[in-house]
């Protein structure tokens, strides 16, 4: 017997299926059910702690308590993040691959990041054209955007068939059946082609810029001073290339929101952009959770924590929060106005420190394109709207509108 309180239990042998049918709203519903923002289920045949809010994420974030080896499930560390990469490593060996990354955030990279953003917009929608889909236009602007500033040469033909593996990886990543293994086979193409690359960048034969991630990546070296495996270094670039191109589920629900909230659009003309895509990401659903795993057994507010137990982090719900957002259900750009934000409560690429944490290492990056992008659809084009079906599930992870949206008519206004 123990001294301590008992975790709200979500009886039943397993609650996969549910998660499954819930999708983002799973760990919220059993949250407001049990009144409580921790509670106890189970998933894939184990024991797993669920915990919603900045509080929560607060101790969530915590290196001292939790860790990451073996968190992520097994296929999805197949499709979507592969094997060995920053996400899956602790202490020491995370914090010397996560400045790997880090360092490629300078503003001059970023600068950069905009200009390629911009000029590959401009190329996709260079002249009138009578119809795009958004979401497809948005992964094409981003594959070329992303391999040019990692510096991975290409032939302009072959972006799309690079564009179409690194969607595979995010939009089928928990799926099961053919998606799934469609999914894992653009995995292993992907991963063999960019190990092949960096033995080469590593002969010198092949002449790449060396301020870029291609090269920097592939002369990084761990912290016994050893040059990382070659696959480990595939996977660390896709880990660029595959979320830069993710960024087009942002992009189209940007645009979902420029038809739902028109007045808005207006704000964004006047220059509050920056407000409108902090509440794009706050608002639509992307990532639903995080993973990781409790280090050692402790004890918060009087539950007990065991060694091993796997612990999801809602970011979603957190984004949702009604002790932390007035009126979560509604978009209201203007909250960001005069927001003072911690690393805790504002959670869509996850919470915490960037350099020390799992904190996403693209959330400046995210921030640039949304603001590129959403320049370039209210001050460089007009369009127009047809009829098609705005709405999103909220059960398929990652979800989108259902057209995709669409838009007619777009001619350039510069
Ligand atoms: C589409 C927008 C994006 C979303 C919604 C997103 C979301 C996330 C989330 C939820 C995490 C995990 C946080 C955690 O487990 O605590 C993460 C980690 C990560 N993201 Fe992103 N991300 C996005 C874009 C990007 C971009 C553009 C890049 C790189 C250019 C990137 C690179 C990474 C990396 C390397 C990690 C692992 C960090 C670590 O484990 O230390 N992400 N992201």
């Amino acid at each position: 017997m123990t001294d301590h309180q008992q975790l709200p239990q979500d009886k039943g042998l397993d609650h996969t299926l549910e998660l499954l049918k819930e999708g983002y709203y799973f760990i919220m519903n059993r949250s407001n059910k049990f009144d409580s923002r921790i509670f106890e289920t189970r998933l894939l045949g184990e024991k797993a702690i669920c915990l919603v809010g900045e509080q929560e994420a607060k101790l969530f974030y915590d290196n001292e308590k939790f860790q990451r080896k073996k968190a992520a499930p097994s296929r999805i560390q197949k499709t979507l993040f592969g094997k060995g990469g920053v996400q899956g490593l602790d202490d020491q060996e995370h914090r010397h691959r996560k400045a790997m990354f880090m360092t490629l955030m300078t503003d001059d990279k970023l600068e950069e990041i905009r200009r390629l953003t911009r000029e590959e917009w401009r190329n996709q929608i260079s002249d009138e054209k009578h119809e795009v889909n958004v979401y497809e236009a948005a992964k094409q602007v981003l594959t070329r955007m992303a391999l040019r500033w990692t510096g991975i040469p290409f032939k302009k033909e072959e972006a799309e068939q690079w564009g179409e593996e690194f969607s595979d990886m995010f939009e089928h990543a928990a799926d099961i059946g053919p998606k799934h293994w469609k999914a894992r086979w653009s995995r292993q193409r992907a991963e063999g082609w960019l190990e092949d690359l960096v033995q080469q960048v590593r002969k010198e034969k092949v002449e790449v810029d060396q301020d870029r991630a291609l090269y920097q990546f592939s002369l990084h070296k761990d912290p016994k001073g050893k040059l990382l495996k070659p696959y480990i270094v595939a996977v660390e670039l896709l880990n660029l290339l595959r979320p830069i191109v993710a960024t087009a589920v942002y992009i189209d629900f940007a645009v979902l929101a420029m038809h739902d909230y028109p007045t808005e659009v207006a704000q964004i003309r006047g220059d509050n952009g920056r407000q409108f895509i902090q509440e794009v990401r706050r608002f639509y659903p992307f990532f639903p959770f995080t993973a990781a795993r409790v280090k050692q057994d402790f004890i918060w507010n009087d539950y007990e924590f065991k060694k091993g137990t796997l612990t999801l982090l809602d970011l979603y719900g957190t984004n949702h929060d009604p002790v932390i957002w007035d009126q979560p259900n509604q978009f209201k750009p203007e909250r960001f106005n005069d927001w003072k934000s911690n690393p805790f409560d504002f959670i869509p690429q996850g919470g915490g420190e960037f350099d020390i944490g799992h904190r996403c290492a693209g959330e400046w990056i995210t921030i640039d394109i949304l603001n590129e992008t959403v320049n370039f659809f209210s001050k460089e084009i007009s369009f127009d709207f047809p009829d098609q079906d705005f709405g999103y599930s909220m059960n398929d992870i990652p979800t989108l509108p259902q057209s995709n949206i669409i838009i007619t008519n777009i001619q350039t206004t510069h």
